[in-house]
């Protein structure tokens, strides 16, 4: 733990406190500022003026830790107490512009550096995609260009909207224009649904994206499209960003950008589970749009994904103590 030598404070207990009572952190984990430093700090970032078509993933960030109550301290599929290996926590928000994309990428940013100055690693609950972008500024400028996994229906490395760099279909093209990238190490995972064109598929190879589509993840199963991921990243330092909508509508119905013939959520947690020897330095999950939602479908799916995430950063914080 970076705070101190006393074991990690974990969530509230749920035999004690019923879990729906008070008010939301993630998982029922104290805030950062109750705790002095964490070595995974969650972070929420109210921001969607970048998206194309349903806004709301402003209130992804706290739809999902409403959803998190649910989650208990052991992860069986990783075998592991994440919340006793490391000290997680969540940091709140950061604010940022509604009304200035850039302001917003720069706020991003900047909110993001701070954290990772601390030495925590960033698990970052969205928002709409264009996060993306500032988060792994923040991320390359201490490891340097990080191996990208892209869970999404969607490319988003197209160039512009309506003449705008920053939005959420573009994050990752700027990254890559950036050096943020180690462009030998891109992946996107359950890509699916039409294209403007024949070009954007091009485009995304030049920049030496390697594409899993969602066919292929139903054709050819969770452990090799897995393995063959694994193989990609290597030791490369590893940046995970989750959109929600990689999983079917049926899954994921509250986001913004929905593609029909996504994967199931069972498959995208077992994908993650599979990377739990990836060095992992960050994470997003991102485009959780709660107006859109039934029953909190979308926000628990994308509360299973930040916990596995997180169990996996927990795990390789206390292995490397
Ligand atoms: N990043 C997400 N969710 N969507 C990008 C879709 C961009 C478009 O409207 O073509
Ligand atoms: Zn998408
Ligand atoms: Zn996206």
């Amino acid at each position: 733990m970076s705070s101190s030598s006393a074991e990690p404070r974990g969530p509230v207990d749920s035999s004690r406190v019923p879990r729906f009572a008070g008010p939301a952190t993630f998982a029922r984990l104290p805030r950062l500022d109750e705790v002095g430093a964490a070595d995974v700090a969650v972070v929420g970032v109210p921001f969607d003026s970048g998206v194309s078509y349903r806004p709301g993933a402003r209130f992804g960030g706290n739809a999902i830790r409403e959803a998190s109550r649910l989650l208990r301290p052991y992860n069986p599929a990783q075998d592991a107490a994440p919340f006793e290996l490391a000290q997680v926590a969540d940091a709140g928000d950061i604010p940022v512009n509604p009304f200035d994309i850039t302001e917003a990428v720069e706020g991003v940013e900047a909110g993001a550096d701070e954290l990772l100055g601390t030495g925590a690693r960033l698990m970052t609950l969205g928002g709409d995609h264009t996060i993306a972008l500032p988060l792994l500024r923040a991320v390359a400028r201490r490891h340097g260009p990080v191996a990208l996994l892209h869970f999404d229906a969607h490319l988003d490395t197209w160039d512009t909207y309506f003449g705008a760099p920053y939005t959420h279909g573009t994050p990752f093209r700027r990254a890559v224009e950036e050096g943020l990238l180690d462009t030998s190490a891109l992946s996107h995972v359950g890509t699916r649904g039409p294209l403007y064109g024949r070009r954007d598929l091009d485009d995304d190879a030049r920049m030496g994206f390697g594409i899993v589509t969602s066919a292929d993840v139903m054709r050819r199963g969770v452990d090799e499209v897995t393995e063959q991921l694994r193989e990609r990243i290597g030791d490369r330092p590893l940046y995970v960003s989750v959109d929600i909508d990689v999983l079917d509508p049926a899954h994921a119905p509250g986001t913004g950008t929905p593609e029909a013939g996504g994967l199931t959520s069972r498959e995208l947690l077992e994908i993650l589970r599979g990377l739990a020897s990836c060095r992992l330095v960050s994470a997003d999950v991102v485009e959780v749009a709660p107006a859109y939602d039934h029953a909190e479908i979308t926000s628990v799916a994308a509360s299973h994904t930040a916990y596995e995430l997180t169990t996996i950063m927990a795990r390789q914080i206390a292995a490397a103590r």
